[in-house]
């Protein structure tokens, strides 16, 4: 099987500021403080996932997922090891991510849509499904600046699925809509994966990574902390099963498009 994403020894530093004026900084300086510090939120990490393989990113909050994905989706660079990966990536990384407040969702269509690499004609043929999809109604002509955070997600997921991607960058954006939408994204992830399309899935939800994902990785303070079958990985990140509640899922049910 083909490489689709290979990281090596991959580290990515942020600084950590503990003022925000320069009037602060210096009274700190003066007093010996700490002014900023530095801080690894990935360390050495290595995997490589295989062309059709379906990753759960799991990890508790502030582990280093997000940063990951978006060292994987090209808008970050790391500083220190690589990231290699082959084909057309799109996704969902943050909700609105690229959006101009001031258009409206149909020409944040075509510009959303232009970022991924997707051509005019391309859009304007896809233009109907993206809108048909986000099921936003008459509020399309409206400014997104005033969407609420599920109607961001629903246009911004409906705008990364219709981009032919080689890899599928999804993270746990998709908790911000609602139970029917998720199940419609979840069953669109599944064709993504009946498709042999490269899935990288970020989420803290036991059910939807049981049903869209065939591996899990697990991310401990930036560091790679397991790596291999997803009931390992669920059992390793020691996330109760019966997680329905506190997900909102309040039927109890397990049918997973609703448990994400
Ligand atoms: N641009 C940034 N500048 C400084 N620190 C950052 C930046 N982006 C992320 N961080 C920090 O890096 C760490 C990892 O963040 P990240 O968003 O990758 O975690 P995560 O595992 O996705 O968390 P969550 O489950 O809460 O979404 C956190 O401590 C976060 O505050």
């Amino acid at each position: 099987m083909t490489t689709a994403i290979q990281i090596d020894h991959v580290s990515k530093q942020f600084t950590l500021n503990y003022h925000r004026t320069m009037k602060q900084m210096a009274v700190a300086a003066a007093k010996g403080n700490k002014v900023r510090d530095k801080f690894l939120a990935l360390d050495d990490v290595s995997f490589e996932v295989k062309q059709g393989e379906a990753i759960g990113l799991m990890g508790l909050n502030g582990s280093g997922k997000s940063t990951l994905l978006k060292l994987v989706q090209g808008v970050m660079r790391p500083d220190g090891g690589t990231i290699r990966t082959r084909g057309r990536i799109a996704g969902l990384i943050a909700t609105g991510a690229g959006f101009h407040p001031q258009l409206s969702g149909r020409e944040n269509i075509f510009l959303n849509a232009a970022v991924f690499g997707m051509s005019e004609a391309e859009t304007k043929r896809k233009l109907d499904s993206i809108i048909d999809f986000a099921d936003i109604g008459k509020q399309i002509d409206t400014e997104v600046g005033f969407y609420s955070s599920g109607m961001n997600a629903r246009l911004g997921f409906a705008i990364a699925i219709h981009v032919d991607s080689d890899i599928f960058l999804a993270d746990e954006v998709l908790a911000v809509g609602d139970k029917p939408f998720r199940k419609k994204c979840m069953d669109k992830i599944q064709e993504i994966r009946d498709e042999g399309r490269t899935l990288f899935y970020v989420s803290h939800s036991v059910g939807s990574v049981r049903r869209a994902c065939n591996r899990v990785v697990v991310l401990e303070k930036g560091r790679l902390g397991f790596d291999g079958e997803v009931e390992d990985g669920i059992r390793y990140v020691q996330y109760d099963s019966d997680d329905s509640d506190e997900l909102g899922d309040s039927d109890g049910d397990d049918d997973l498009g609703a448990d994400i």
